[in-house]
């Protein structure tokens, strides 16, 4: 089975990353990527082909579209003389819908819609797939199995891929923004960064696996923070002061707003 890979920038590169971590000989990947000098790091990083999008469609049993919304019309419209029933389109753009991509391509040709997330780089992705109109179960599986590589997949009805894409498809960025901000706040505090720094990173990865570990809800776990009178309670009257939950769901409402957007082309 040959895979190839259409946009290779960060996304791309991190599914290709993942495949080659798990064991995909290169001879059966293929990478399409329009920048030359871009193509040329991927070879050397990796000893991948990088070839024509046309020859990559032509060739791949499984196509993974990921360019940037804006770009995805045109990368089909290149693409859809070589393209033929049977054959999986597996799209990881935002807001694009599977209708979409099926007005685009030749009839038969199975689409299955991806939100991946970047930690896919240290193999813990999240990605949540949900199948087209022409899409089997073996195309899903398929899709699955992909994305599989670098994480953990969910599958999705459609109608929720803009959320799914406000939470954890941009979520990285949310938890990388709150870090920043509690290691600028130790360096305000007086810690020296690399000691923030790394209270911090701790702090996180702790927290992340007490979740997945225990199963516990948060505000149980976060309860047991709390002492009564105690200095979390203190920093989390500030919290809801600044009405940071609220700004989470208008971010998030905000986010998925876009995705919906992308999909009108805008
Ligand atoms: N970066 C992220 O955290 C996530 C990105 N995505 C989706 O992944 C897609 C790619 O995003 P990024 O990797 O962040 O963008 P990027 O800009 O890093 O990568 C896009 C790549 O596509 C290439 N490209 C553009 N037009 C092309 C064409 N006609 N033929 C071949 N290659 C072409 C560009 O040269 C670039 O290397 C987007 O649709 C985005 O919505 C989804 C989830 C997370
Ligand atoms: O910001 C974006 O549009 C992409 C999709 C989800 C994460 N990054």
């Amino acid at each position: 089975m040959t895979t190839a890979i259409i946009g290779a920038g960060v996304m791309g590169e991190t599914l290709l990353s993942g495949l080659v971590r798990a064991g995909r000989r290169v001879d059966n990947l293929l990478v399409g990527e329009k920048r030359p000098e871009r193509a040329q790091e991927l070879e050397e990083r990796y000893g991948v082909s990088v070839v024509s999008n046309v020859e990559a469609a032509r060739k791949a049993d499984t196509v993974a579209l990921v360019v940037k919304p804006q770009d995805m019309a045109a990368v089909l419209e290149e693409i859809a003389p070589e393209l033929r029933p049977g054959q999986l389109l597996v799209s990881l753009a935002a807001g694009i819908t599977t209708s979409f991509i099926e007005s685009h391509v030749p009839e038969g040709v199975a689409v299955v819609r991806v939100m991946p997330n970047t930690p896919a780089l240290v193999d813990e992705g999240m990605a949540a797939i949900s199948p087209g109109s022409h899409c089997d179960e073996a195309h899903l599986a398929e899709a699955e199995s992909l994305m599989a590589s670098t994480g953990r997949v969910l599958r999705i009805p459609e109608k929720q891929q803009d959320a799914v894409t406000a939470i954890s498809g941009s979520g990285p960025a949310y938890i990388f923004f709150v870090v920043e901000s509690m290691i600028e706040a130790g360096v305000h505090l007086g810690l020296p960064r690399a000691t923030a720094t790394e209270l911090v990173v701790q702090t996180l990865v702790g927290s992340a696996r007490m979740l997945r570990e225990t199963g516990t809800h948060p505000a149980v776990l976060r309860e047991q923070v709390t002492s009564p009178a105690g200095t979390t309670a203190a920093a989390l009257r500030e919290l809801e002061i600044h009405r940071v939950r609220a700004a989470f769901l208008a971010a998030m409402e905000a986010a998925r707003d876009r995705s919906r957007a992308l999909a009108e082309g805008s």
